[in-house]
Formats: structure tokens, C-alpha cells, sequence
């Protein structure tokens, strides 16, 4: 489990190391600043070459032939808090290894925070500090050169403007001619976003208020915050590596509960976690008594495996169902019902085979049956009394349910409805069926952030779940699962994970049936919907462009082979 870390978490977790003696403030500056360098040269090894002595012969790219050429240029843009200070740290050790570094730095040297400021002077016996604006910056000079955004970080608290919104645009290209840079480096973000909700801090909507480049390499450090993975932020943050600084103790302590009085004691529920590769083990056998994995035991028979039933809507409008009871079947469930109405039989049993197939009028029987232990509701259901009606019984009956689709949409509409829902629901809503079933929590989400932090999709997430006292799935290529007593996990579909070919229609049925599939197998809400993610996401990379619904469980067979299964 790797947690994800806001803003105010990270500055507690870095004032509970320093006061424990273990670090100082300038240690954790120096460590950031080395950490950027080293992920530069990571990104771009041929950047390495240079180590001390003469500059090397520029290759081609950063040949600047009004100058002559000469080592590699780095132009680094400081801030007026300890983002700068990773920035002057930066330009340091460029400069020690001959690299060209010209700094500039936004607002006053008199201002800086203490560790900034002992690092701006440890530049300034090396090189010269400009005043920044976007006119400062010469486009021709800098051709070729790796830019270094230090300009904001953790501390953003309002929109940028002046001198940092001109240079802003100019690395935008939206003022005169842009520079051909080698890349921008964002130093723990693109100054301007949000590291909570990685939504821009803005003065109005639309481009008037918003300028945030996109870096090609954002590199933060100890953990990601929840701005890399969620929101707009992965789209700004380019490729996000992340740097040790030696907080690793102190990220686990605070997120465990264990640090004193700087955390707060609830700590271990306030930490969002990324949805990790599933636990291939699991059952007696191979992990602690009571744990669930994906892998099945050898000694256990289907009706061991769970039965989960599917509700279907009317005839012509099974196919949403049948997905999901497809998706159930193989992600492990070990019997699947699909429950239709009586004119819709003749249908759905010429396009199933292994799926079993019930009338609606035997619903009340088989919610009674103890062996049904998961049932997923929503998918072409349905919005008449009758579709009310089942889901009523369906909740009545306390089972584990996954609710989809039109369920959300009933869910939302009607109050007596709501309060039917338990521990045991699992919304998995996408954001329209989110704002219907908190149209406050989505307006909030969608209004521009004037000051940070902004309310982010973790937020209304989070609340929503408490609302409702069940597990959310708010479904996107940013994914956040949140548990009603508060535990938070975000599954980011980009970078080495991206799989746009899942916004195909159907895919989200098969992903409440991949959860209904688990809920079956015994997965705890939370667990499935968190495993069920992961797989939906590796099943779409698996197969890749070009991908429908239905091929998403065709692929478990293969993803569970390369987990070990
Ligand atoms: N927390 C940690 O553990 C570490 C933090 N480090 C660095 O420190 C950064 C956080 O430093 P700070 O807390 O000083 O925050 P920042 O450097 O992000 O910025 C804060 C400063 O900018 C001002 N400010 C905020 N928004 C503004 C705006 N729109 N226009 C003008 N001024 C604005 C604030 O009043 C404050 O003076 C991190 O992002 C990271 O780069 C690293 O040195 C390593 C360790
Ligand atoms: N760009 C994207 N990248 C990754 N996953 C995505 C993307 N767009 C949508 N998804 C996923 O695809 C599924 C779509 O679900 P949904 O919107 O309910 O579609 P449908 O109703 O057609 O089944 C969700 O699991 C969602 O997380
Ligand atoms: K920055």
C-alpha cells in the first residue's frame, strides 16, 4: 500500500521528522533538490554526461550556434517559499557540473523562508539571481535549455499573478514565440496546480484565469499527492517520479497513527492509498486466517466460490446485465444468475450458456436463500415501479449489492430508497450519476478553486460514502473508491497504466459485475471494488485499442496468468 498524501499531511509528516531530531529542514532541501537532478538524468541520460570539467560539445539540440554552444543550460525558476529553496539547490548542483544555470526568482531574497534563503545564498556564491518576468526570460538564449519550475509547491494557496502568471504564459508559448526547450521539470508540481485535487488554482473559469504548463517530468518527493493522480493533475504533471528524502518512517508512522502530536490521531483513516497490483495469495492456506485473495483454494467446490445474481431489465435491454454476469463469472464468482423478467426469458437464454438464468417473479425466493450472497443491480434495469420495487427488496434483504446505472439513478431520486442503503452497498457511480446522487457534492467539485486547497474528487468521494454509509467507486480514468468510515483508495488510469479504450460503452457494467464477482467470493466491499478496479484496468491494457465491453472478461484468464494465479 503506498499512501497518497495531501498537502497539509506531507508538511506535518516534515515538521513531526524535524522535531524528532532525525532531519533538519536544510538536510530535506539538500535531498529534494539532489533528487530532482538525479531524475533528470534518469529521464535524460544523454543530460548526464557532463560530470565536472569542461563543458562537453553540445549535441545537437542544444547547440546555440549565436553563442558557440557549450555545456548543457538549465534555467531555474524560484518561488518565494521552500519550492524556490529546491530550486536554488538545483541550480547549485547543475552548476557544479558545468551545466549553464541562470536563476531568476520570484519575489524578494529578504523573504525567503530560513532553509530557502541559506540556499539562495549558497547560489549566489556561484551565480547571479535575476528578478523573473516572462520578459526576462530570453526566448533565444534559452533554446535548448531544461526549464525548472520552483516556483510553487505544496504552499500554493491563491492564483498566481504578476510576473509568475507572465511567466507562465510565456512557457505556455501564448506570449510571442515559445522556446524550443529541451523540457520543464516541475519541481514537486506545475506551479499553479493544486496538490490536493489537481485542479489549477485560477481566478475565474475558462483559460482567462488559468496558466499551467504541462512539464514533461514533474518530480516530488517521499510519496505522490493525491494533485499527481487525480483531477487534471496527471495531464499537467507529465511523467511523476518520486524521490526518497528519507521520510519513509515518517510517512508510515503518521499514516499507521503512530507519530505524536503533529498528526493528527485519525490519521490512518485520513490517508488516501493507490489501488496497488492484487493480493495473488490469500484463503488459509497461503495468507493469515479470514484473508481474501484472488487466488482460489483447491479444496473448495463452487457453491464455496459464491453465487451472485445479476437483474436484468425487459426484453431488448439485457445486454447491460449480461455483461456484468459475465464479468461476475469471470472474475471468479462460482455460480451467476441472471434474473429477468418473464418476457425477456426466451431472449437472454439464446445468448448465455454458464449463466444461469431466473424469472423476476422468483426474486423474493433466491433473496431469501442464504447461499446468494451478492447481487448487482443497475445495468439496463430499468426505472419503472417494478425496477423500484426489486431494488427495495434487494436492499431489504441486507445482501452485498453493487449498485449501477439506473440504480444510482433511483438511489438519487428517492429518499426512502437512500436510507434502505447499508455497509454492505457499493455505489459505483460516473460523474453523472454522481451529481445525481449528490448534486451538491458535484457542484462543488466542478466550481473554480479561487484558493487552494480546492475541493477535490476525494472529497466528494469521501462524503458522499459517509452520506450514504456505504463504499463509493466514482468511477473516471481517475478512479476513487471511498469507504463510509472514511478510507480512500484512488486507481489513476494514466501514464504506464492509461487505458482510454475503456471509456467504450458497457465497460462500467462490466466493472460492477467484476465487483459483484468478488463481493461473492467473500471480498470485503472495499477490497473488491479496489481489486475489481485494478483488474478492469489491466484487462483494457491487456487487450488494448480497439477494445469493446465484452472483451473485458475475456481478458481475467490471461491477467490472472500473469499474476501467478
Ligand atoms: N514538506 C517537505 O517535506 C519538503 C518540502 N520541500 C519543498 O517545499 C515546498 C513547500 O514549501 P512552502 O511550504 O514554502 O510552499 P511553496 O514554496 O509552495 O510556496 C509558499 C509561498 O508562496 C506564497 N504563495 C502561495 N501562493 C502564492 C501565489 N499565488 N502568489 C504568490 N505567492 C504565493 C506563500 O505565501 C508562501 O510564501 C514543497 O513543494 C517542496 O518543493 C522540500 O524542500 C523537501 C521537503
Ligand atoms: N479515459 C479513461 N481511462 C480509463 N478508464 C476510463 C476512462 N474513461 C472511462 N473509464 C472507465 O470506464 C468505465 C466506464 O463506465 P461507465 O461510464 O459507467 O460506462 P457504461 O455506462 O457505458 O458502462 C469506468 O470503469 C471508468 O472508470
Ligand atoms: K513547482
Amino acid at each position: 500500500m503506498t499512501e497518497l498524501l495531501t498537502s497539509a499531511q506531507m508538511r506535518a509528516i516534515e515538521a513531526a521528522a524535524i522535531a524528532s531530531g532525525e532531519v533538519t529542514g536544510l538536510d530535506l532541501m539538500e535531498r529534494a533538490g539532489r533528487g530532482v537532478v538525479e531524475a533528470i538524468f534518469e529521464a535524460w541520460p544523454e543530460l548526464a554526461a557532463n560530470r565536472g570539467g569542461a563543458a562537453p560539445a553540445p549535441p545537437g539540440y542544444l547547440g546555440n550556434e549565436e553563442e558557440g554552444g557549450g555545456s548543457f543550460r538549465a534555467v531555474v525558476l524560484c518561488g518565494p517559499g521552500n519550492n524556490g529553496g529546491d530550486g536554488f539547490v538545483v541550480a547549485r548542483l547543475l552548476a557544479e557540473r558545468s551545466w549553464e544555470v541562470e536563476v531568476f526568482l520570484y519575489g524578494n531574497p529578504e523573504n525567503l523562508p530560513p532553509d530557502a534563503r541559506v540556499n539562495y545564498e549558497r547560489w549566489r556564491a556561484l551565480g547571479e539571481v535575476n528578478p523573473l518576468s516572462g520578459r526576462s526570460i530570453d526566448i533565444r538564449r534559452h533554446a535548448g535549455a531544461v526549464i525548472i519550475d520552483a516556483l510553487f509547491g505544496t504552499g500554493l494557496s491563491r492564483p498566481l499573478e504578476g510576473a509568475a502568471v507572465d511567466v507562465q504564459r510565456f512557457l505556455l508559448g501564448l506570449k510571442g514565440r515559445s522556446a524550443a526547450r529541451k523540457a520543464l521539470v516541475a519541481v514537486d508540481c506545475p506551479s499553479g496546480l493544486c496538490l490536493d485535487s489537481g485542479l489549477p488554482i485560477q481566478k475565474g473559469a475558462g483559460a482567462a484565469g488559468m496558466y499551467v504548463p504541462a512539464a514533461d517530468l514533474t518530480v516530488t518527493f517521499q510519496r505522490r499527492k493525491l494533485g499527481h493522480v487525480i483531477g487534471q493533475g496527471p495531464l499537467y504533471c507529465g511523467r511523476v517520479a518520486v524521490v526518497d528524502i528519507g521520510l519513509d518512517k515518517a510517512v508510515r508512522d503518521a499514516a499507521e497513527g503512530r507519530s505524536a502530536d503533529a498528526i493528527d490521531p485519525i490519521a490512518a483513516r485520513a490517508f488516501a492509498r493507490e489501488v496497488a497490483r492484487p493480493n495473488t495469495s490469500g484463503g488459509a492456506y497461503y495468507s493469515a486466517p479470514g484473508a481474501v485473495g484472488l487466488r482460489k483454494r483447491v479444496d473448495l467446490h463452487k457453491y464455496h466460490q459464491g453465487h451472485a445474481l445479476v437483474l436484468s431489465g425487459g426484453p431488448g435491454r439485457g445486454g447491460a446485465a449480461r455483461l456484468a454476469a459475465r464479468g461476475a463469472l469471470r472474475i471468479g464468482a462460482g455460480l451467476v444468475t441472471l434474473v429477468v423478467p418473464h418476457d425477456a426469458v426466451a431472449e437472454t437464454a439464446a445468448r448465455v450458456d454458464a449463466i444461469m438464468i431466473r424469472e423476476a417473479d422468483d426474486a423474493a425466493a433466491l433473496l431469501d436463500d442464504d447461499r446468494v450472497n451478492a447481487v448487482c443491480v443497475g445495468p439496463g434495469f430499468g426505472l419503472d415501479p417494478r425496477a423500484v420495487s426489486l431494488l427495495e427488496a434487494v436492499l431489504d434483504s441486507k445482501k452485498r449489492v453493487v449498485l449501477d446505472a439506473d440504480a444510482l439513478t433511483m438511489v438519487g431520486a428517492q429518499r426512502h430508497l437512500r436510507a434502505k442503503l447499508h455497509g454492505g452497498c457499493v455505489l459505483t457511480p460516473h460523474e453523472g450519476e454522481f451529481a445525481r446522487l449528490s448534486p451538491q457534492a458535484a457542484k462543488k467539485l466542478k466550481t473554480t478553486a479561487k484558493s487552494g486547497p480546492a475541493y477535490s474528487k476525494v472529497d466528494a468521494t469521501r462524503e458522499v460514502a459517509a452520506e450514504f454509509g456505504c463504499t463509493v467507486v466514482f468511477k473516471g480514468a481517475d478512479t476513487v473508491i471511498a469507504h463510509a468510515a472514511g478510507l480512500c483508495s484512488v486507481h489513476s488510469a494514466h501514464h504506464d497504466r492509461a487505458a482510454p479504450w475503456l471509456a467504450t460503452a458497457g465497460s462500467g457494467d462490466v466493472l460492477a459485475g467484476f465487483i459483484a464477482g468478488l463481493l461473492a467470493r467473500g471480498f470485503a466491499p472495499m477490497q473488491a471494488a479496489e481489486t475489481a478496479a485494478w483488474l478492469h484496468v489491466e484487462c483494457a491494457l491487456k487487450f488494448g485499442p480497439g477494445l469493446i465491453a465484452e472483451d473485458l472478461p475475456e481478458q481475467l484468464p490471461a491477467v490472472f496468468r500473469d499474476l501467478g494465479l
